[in-house]
């Protein structure tokens, strides 16, 4: 992508967290430049969006039309709830039951089967489109207007991950709504979630950077992963074997293929490997909005993409036997990919 600028600032705490924790460059994901998208331009920016699946797995954009005060107030409040002591933050807790609330490793032990692998405390908020109201409960009210404000930003996430999906539909010769469907199954409408992780600065020199780390994993089970930044760096990603190290770009997001979308796309596109690392001094906080399938929905590569030169490469599985197995198992590279993958292929 030409004519981008990005402001590298030099954060040598991050690197030095990461030592021993393989080779580390600095390098740019595509930037891309939604403003034209409902004009003659859509087809140059579906193109490039492809080109960036295809090489990176991961692309940042810009002129995207969220409301960028609204992505301020999210992150601000997002950052308050973190601050509150942690009493106020166990009471909403996840449990086994219902895996959605303020998880840290301090739980690690006690919600039942699910593994809880992560050292990064985070909070999870699903948003159930036909059931706003009763969904919330599992939200935190404090600080206040947190609730209405995480709302709506996930009502407008949602809008900007079909936006997405309906380009990148197109771009691959089906559909405008063929990724959504698919996400949907015969089931109902997909799920969003926010999920922030709050990173503490990492100040201990003796603890290796990555026991704080949120370590590497692809964002399994989403289509689409849209995550805001603040402006500490912290996001690494890997790429042909090494770790690019990605500096935040104010109001920019970056994107990201979950398991669904490498699956559903029959491995034209590849969730990539990603991870979360603490600065030495600032705290971190990063808000990503997933775009989930329905429980109840069957995942596979869609038909029109399975031709003679590209066999079916993986299975069709229900969704929810995967979410199982996820949280019995707990964060882990390459999950859904793995599991639905036809062996001989
Ligand atoms: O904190 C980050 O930058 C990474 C977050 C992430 O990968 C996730 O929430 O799945
Ligand atoms: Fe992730």
């Amino acid at each position: 992508m030409g004519g981008a600028t990005v402001a590298k600032e030099e954060n040598g705490a991050m690197d030095q967290a990461c030592a021993g924790m393989g080779e580390l460059v600095i390098e740019d994901p595509p930037l891309i430049d939604l403003s034209g998208l409902d004009g003659p331009e859509r087809r140059k920016i579906g193109n490039e969006i492809d080109e960036a699946c295809k090489k990176w797995g991961f692309f940042q954009i810009i002129n995207h039309g969220f409301d960028s005060s609204l992505m301020s107030k999210a992150k601000m409040l997002a950052k308050e709830f973190f601050k509150q002591p942690e009493e106020q933050k166990l009471k909403f807790r996840v449990t086994e039951e219902v895996f959605e609330g303020y998880c840290c490793s301090k739980l690690r032990d006690s919600v039942g089967n699910v593994k809880i692998t992560e050292s990064t405390e985070f909070l999870l908020m699903f948003l159930d489109i036909q059931d706003i109201k009763k969904q919330q409960k599992y939200w935190p009210d404090s600080p206040p207007g947190f609730r209405q404000t995480m709302e709506q930003y996930l009502i407008k996430a949602r809008e900007l991950h079909e936006k997405l999906l309906a380009l990148i539909s197109e771009t691959i010769g089906l559909e405008p709504d063929a990724l959504r469907k698919a996400s949907e199954g015969s089931a109902g409408p997909v799920r969003t979630a926010a999920r922030m992780n709050y990173y503490q600065p990492w100040s201990s020199e003796d603890e290796p950077a990555k026991e704080r780390a949120l370590a590497s994993h692809t964002d399994a089970g989403t289509v689409l992963t849209m995550l805001y930044s603040d402006e500490v760096a912290g996001l690494q990603i890997k790429k042909d074997g090494r770790w690019v190290k990605i500096e935040p770009i104010t109001d920019a997001f970056i994107v990201n293929l979950g398991d669904q979308l490498e699956i559903m796309t029959n491995g034209r596109y590849k969730s990539v490997e990603h991870r979360g690392v603490p600065d030495k001094t600032r705290e971190r906080l990063s808000l990503a909005t997933a775009y989930y399938p329905d429980k109840q929905s069957v995942i596979g590569p869609i038909p029109e993409l399975i031709t003679d030169s590209n066999p079916q490469l993986y299975k069709v599985c229900n969704f929810r036997d995967y979410v199982e197995t996820f949280y019995r198992e707990g964060l882990n590279a390459r999950h859904q990919t793995t599991y639905a993958k036809i062996e001989s292929r």
